[in-house]
């Protein structure tokens, strides 16, 4: 399948179990794997039959901002149900990571994969 990717997408987002860790935003980082067929677009060399993917992350940062999550499960399946929703992906792989959580750890998350 044909592939966009976006790698290191620094996002901000209230995120975390304890009720103090969701009071202000922190970065989460992720990486993004959207499948669609692009084939057309590679005729037609038009946006229109492509995934814009300066939408997609604009939509992402948009949504992260107006809500909170206690898991980054919960984060990571409100991504990847947007890409496939709003942007009729056929599917979706997301690395949701956390940096900085735990000592002795550059960061920690999950990764996801999700088709139509
Ligand atoms: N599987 C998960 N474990 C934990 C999560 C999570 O989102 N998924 N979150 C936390 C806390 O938010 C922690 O990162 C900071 O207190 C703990 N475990």
């Amino acid at each position: 399948m044909d592939t966009i990717f976006l790698e290191q997408v620094k996002v901000q987002t209230k995120l975390g179990v304890p009720e103090w860790e969701r009071a202000v935003p922190q970065t989460v980082i992720l990486d993004i794997e959207i499948g669609y067929d692009f084939s057309k677009a590679c005729l037609s060399d038009a946006i229109e039959d492509t995934i814009d993917y300066g939408q997609v992350v604009a939509r992402i940062r948009e949504t992260l901002a107006e809500h909170s999550f206690k898991l980054v499960e919960a984060l990571g399946e409100h991504v990847c149900q947007l890409i496939l929703q709003e942007f009729k992906a056929q599917s979706v792989k997301l690395k949701v990571s956390k940096p900085g959580i735990l000592p002795g750890l550059k960061a920690l998350g999950i990764q996801l994969s999700r088709q139509q």
